[in-house]
């Protein structure tokens, strides 16, 4: 039977004084696109692919974020321009009120592929990150290299090498390796798109874990509407490319949340709300985007 607390809304008025002044900073967001345009140059013509066109997002430090719409649509574009890969060509793009200056420690993206490094044995691969930062001397790296593999459910399992993990556990090692640098925001890009449905649904339950745990701000990526409503405090649905945001869905229950909730019709009448965005019978991205 589904508690009380797993199912009760967040309070409204806590989350709406948490946005007002999130950790005394004067109504400053942690993460703030107003009007943000980005383009990529087409080689050898002056002409340009717009992906991102006049988007807007407000993200509070806390929040998960999920980003969905069509393939092709600009969200990926957009999680690279938070990581500082790439520069916008218009609007305000801002961190605690200053402009992204390029990348940097205090954003952590996490691929779809994990892409280990096979020669590095498990501890190694999360404490890669750290060594290189110089900041931190090897036996600590290996240290929080133990307690974060602890915490994403993979201790005793830092001596072996990738090859010998499955792919919820190389998952797992995309994971904590990110968290190792103690990122602010955790930018996520299909993280589980390649796992297996029953893994995917652990992983998830596994995740709003480690993001409360370690109080990180995450936006992520998905094409999988069920996966949305069970992550996030708002989804935010993606016209097609140019890409902005046509609607935000805000998601009912507090975090971390557990598997009884995908179960609710509460949750079956949310990811209604979130394909009816989307594929276009509610204000939405329109049909011919799936064409
Ligand atoms: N490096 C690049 N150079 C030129 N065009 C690019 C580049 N990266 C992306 N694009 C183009 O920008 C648009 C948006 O791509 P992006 O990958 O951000 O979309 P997406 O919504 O993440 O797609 P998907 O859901 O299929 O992963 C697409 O038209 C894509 O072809």
């Amino acid at each position: 039977m589904l508690s009380r607390e797993k199912l009760a809304p967040s309070s409204t008025a806590a989350r709406d004084a948490a946005h007002t002044d999130v950790g005394g900073t004067g109504g400053i967001a942690h993460l703030e696109a107003r009007g943000v345009t980005i383009e990529y140059a087409k080689p050898g013509s002056k002409e340009v692919t717009t992906a991102v066109e006049q988007c807007d997002l407000t993200v509070e430090r806390g929040d998960f974020v999920c980003l969905v719409g069509p393939s092709g649509c600009g969200k990926t574009t957009l999680l690279n321009a938070v990581a500082g890969f790439v520069k916008i060509a218009d609007g305000v793009l801002e961190l605690d009120g200053r402009p992204i200056p390029g990348p940097g420690p205090d954003r952590a993206m996490v691929f779809q592929h994990a892409n280990l490094l096979p020669w590095r044995t498990v501890q190694a691969n999360v404490s890669y990150g750290l060594e290189l930062t110089k900041k931190v001397k090897k036996a600590e790296a290996k240290q929080r290299a133990d307690e974060l593999l602890e915490l994403v459910g993979l201790a005793g399992v830092g001596q072996q090498f990738p090859a010998q993990l499955s792919g919820g556990m190389q998952a797992r090692v995309n994971l904590a390796r990110a968290l190792a640098v103690e990122p602010e925001i955790l930018l996520l890009d299909e993280p589980f798109a390649a796992i297996d449905a029953q893994t995917r649904e652990v992983l998830q339950v596994e995740l709003l874990r480690v993001c409360a745990a370690r109080d990180v701000t995450a936006l992520f990526v998905t094409h999988d509407i069920s996966e949305a409503a069970f992550l996030s405090d708002r989804v935010c649905v993606f016209s097609p490319r140019p890409g902005r945001i046509v609607k935000e869905i805000t998601v009912p229950w507090d975090r971390p949340r557990s598997q009884e909730i995908r179960r609710t019709a509460e949750f079956a009448h949310l990811r209604d709300e979130i394909a009816d965005v989307l594929y276009g019978t509610k204000n939405g991205v329109g049909q011919e985007a799936y064409r």
